[in-house]
């Protein structure tokens, strides 16, 4: 808010008036709950302190409020989200309450939290948070709600009686005068041994998983209050709780600094617990620098799209380029980004901006790539000024201007699935301008967004603007030339490195998303690892599969090849080497096929129901975008008649099997992300 309360410090000599004011107000509040209001009316020094108070709340609130307005800033603050935007404002202690009775809830119970922090680790992993993981935290929202079980953070809610005369009995038993307050106590509510058994008063996430919850009686949980006056921040609160959870425990270990801690409660108009110290410490593979960006394991979401392949050196006069990104949650914008690294990294001029910067901007000679993200078929906040712009054009006013447009959406949103970026490439077309590519699209549905866009990247996007500057698709296969050979190896393959053993391999994912795993391996005797360094795998292709890769191009295992390359490559060229090496070692056969790749596979064909085959594959990874659910190139020798094949099939992408990965050490195990540039659809299982 630009300005520093001090509330949280413990150290601050003197807390701000705020918290002095604040305090004031909710103990005043706690007490007039509970007495006549005739008898609050009689306590005059305590309402002239509490409308001081209050008085004083008011004109903070209108100095801070009009300071920012008066100094208006771009910042990502809570302050300009009140201010510009309809957030709601109330809650926070109740949410923060809540939070810190669960943390102490789940180091006081060291089996759930396993479980909650598995449930994160499967559905989240390093990726950053994004709206689709929060509906599959089920064990998170369980372990939320069976906090505000045993500690309600509102505790007691006042219900009245209206127009009513004369006495009232409730449940049959209790006799009301007219329209007497009644106080409900949530504690004891929430612990009634008839509805919640003999173990009521035990921390059991489980009671609360959906189906059991739904089964409840009415009434029996009621942290958000009665009826038409409950809660309305309740969807909210449970949101902002999920998130915080999730990012906090994808990136800390949490435990009692006092491992004694007995807990008690400090109540005002909420309850929280007393007293209560918490050491956090990073979790191994955490990045410190990571904890303050919503994203966890940086490294690997920053990675751009590998330049292995760049065409573009020694190209003069690489037109630049502009992606401007339509976000409210940060996924296009860490698109775009990646996309303006990848660029830079292949020598290109380019910035990101937002969508709303192009308003008026655009224009012939710079290559305007558009990444946007739909909400309720409404663009993003940072891009209705754009589209209001762009809708409103007069006929070929973008003449000359040459585009591509990325779309992110989900297709849960069925009847405007990707509407923003479909529109912003009719109306760019519209005017006049050119597509120089057919526009690229991710479903968050499908799982890994970034995996679909770095895919995009480099089997579309970067083919077209190689297009662009003149560079005709197939220079880069022709750049790589394979003979057989006959003369005696002479490259060895790399054997730095020592040989771990995998201990463990484990799925991390359900199966209808893209796949992580869980990799533990064990490093040789006087192996150390020290936390935060790098750690390079040299994985092999399994040797059952190189044996299917020599069958299917029709070379024996002892076959010798030389490459020849005049672009760069990390493969071993104007060296002998085994066939057998080269497809163990230096190329992924489980990669999926690319476009390109199928396209030449496609010409190549004998027969005719293959090249349909291949067609309709082509047209599935077209109309999706999503590449993992290609075959790989192995796959689709084995399975497709083939004339005239160029031997090894054409490649574009070089891609070696060498992955980075980001490692930390437990003890003699390791604990890993596998992060790969293309991540195989099956673990190698040697290193
Ligand atoms: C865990 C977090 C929260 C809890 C336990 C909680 C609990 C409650 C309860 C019990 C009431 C009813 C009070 C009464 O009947 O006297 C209430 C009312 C209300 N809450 Fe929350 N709340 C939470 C978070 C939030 C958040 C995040 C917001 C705002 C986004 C919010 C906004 C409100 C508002 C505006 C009312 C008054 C509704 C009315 O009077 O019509 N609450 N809350
Ligand atoms: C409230 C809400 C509404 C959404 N509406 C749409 C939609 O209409 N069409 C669509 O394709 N995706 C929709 N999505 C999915 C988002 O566009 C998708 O998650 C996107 O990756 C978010 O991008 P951002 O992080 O850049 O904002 C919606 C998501 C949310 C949370």
């Amino acid at each position: 808010m630009d300005t520093r309360f001090n509330s949280l410090s413990r150290d601050a000599d003197e807390p701000h008036k705020l918290v002095n004011a604040l305090n004031g107000i909710f103990s005043e509040v706690t007490v007039r709950a509970a007495r006549p209001a005739w008898f609050t009316k009689l306590q005059w020094s305590a309402n002239r302190k509490f409308d001081e108070n209050n008085a004083f709340l008011r004109k903070l609130a209108h100095e801070v409020i009009s300071h920012r307005r008066a100094n208006p800033s771009q910042k990502k603050d809570l302050l300009n989200a009140l201010v510009n935007g309809k957030d709601p404002a109330t809650g926070s202690e109740t949410t923060g309450n809540l939070l810190a009775f669960l943390l102490y809830y789940l180091m006081a119970n060291p089996k759930v939290y396993a479980t909650l922090r598995e449930e994160i680790d499967r559905v989240v992993g390093g990726d950053p948070l994004a709206p689709e993981h929060l509906n599959k935290l089920s064990y998170t929202k369980a372990c939320l709600r069976e906090a505000l079980r045993l500690q309600p953070t509102v505790p007691v809610l006042a219900v009245k009686p209206v127009d009513v005369d004369g006495p009232i009995v409730l449940g049959h038993k209790w006799e009301l005068d007219g329209p007497q307050t009644i106080l409900i106590l949530l504690h004891h509510l929430h612990r009634d041994a008839s509805v919640w058994g003999e173990n009521a008063e035990d921390f059991n996430p489980e009671r609360m998983l959906d189906k059991n919850f739904a089964k409840l009686p009415p009434n029996a949980w009621k942290p958000f209050g009665n009826g038409q006056r409950s809660c309305i921040g309740n969807e909210f609160a449970f949101q902002e709780a999920t998130i915080a959870v999730a990012l906090l425990f994808q990136k800390f270990d949490f435990s009692f600094a006092d491992p004694e801690y007995k807990l008690t409660i400090k109540q005002a108009a909420s309850i929280k617990p007393a007293n209560l110290f918490i050491h956090a410490k990073l979790r191994p593979g955490v990045d410190a620098l990571s904890t303050t960006q919503g994203v966890v394991h940086e490294d690997t979401i920053g990675k751009p799209a590998p330049a292995t392949d760049n065409v573009f050196s020694g190209v003069n006069d690489l037109k630049p380029i502009i992606v401007y990104y339509g976000s409210n949650m940060g996924t296009s914008m860490e698109l775009a980004n990646n996309l303006a690294k990848s660029a830079i990294q292949r020598g290109f001029q380019c910035t990101a901006a937002a969508l709303d910067e192009a308003t008026g901007s655009l224009r012939p000679g710079v290559l305007s790539v558009f990444i946007s993200s739909s909400y309720d078929g409404q663009p993003t906040s940072n891009g209705a000024k754009f589209i209001d712009w762009i809708s409103a054009l007069s006929p070929n006013s973008l003449t000359g201007v040459e585009f591509v447009v990325f779309g992110c959406g989900n297709r849960e949103w069925r009847d405007t699935f990707q509407r923003i970026p479909n529109l912003i490439f009719a109306l760019l077309e519209k005017h006049g301008a050119k597509s120089i590519a057919a526009k690229g699209s991710a479903d968050a549905a499908e799982g890994d967004v970034l995996a679909q866009f770095v895919t995009w990247q480099a089997s579309d996007f970067w083919p077209c603007v190689a297009n662009l500057h003149g560079i005709t698709p197939g220079t880069t296969d022709e750049a790589l030339r394979v003979a057989v050979v006959h003369q005696k190896p002479t490259f060895q393959p790399i054997q730095t490195g020592v040989s771990a053993i995998v201990k463990k391999v484990y799925q991390l994912t359900d199966d209808e998303v893209r796949p992580k795993y869980h990799l533990e391996l064990e490093l040789p005797e006087r192996h150390n690892y020290e936390v935060g360094g790098y750690l390079e795998i040299l994985p092999r292709n399994p040797l059952e599969l190189v044996k299917r890769a020599l069958t299917a191009l029709g070379l024996k295992e002892d076959d010798v090849l030389e490459l020849e390359s005049s672009a760069s490559t990390p493969l071993p060229t104007g060296v002998p080497l085994l066939a057998k090496d080269l497809l163990s070692h230096h190329l992924d056969l489980n990669q999926p096929a690319t476009v390109k790749q199928l396209e030449l596979l496609r010409d190549c064909c004998e027969v005719a129901e293959d090249k349909q085959a291949l067609d309709s594959i082509l047209e599935e990874g077209n109309r999706t975008n999503v590449l993992t659910r290609r075959p790989s190139l192995l796959q689709i020798l084995e399975a497709v008649k083939i004339g005239n094949l160029p031997m090894p099939p054409p490649t574009t992408q070089t891609q070696t099997l060498l992955y980075f990965i980001l490692a930390i050490i437990i003890a003699v195990k390791m604990y890993f992300d596998l992060v790969c540039l293309a991540a195989p659809r099956s673990i190698p299982s040697s290193v």
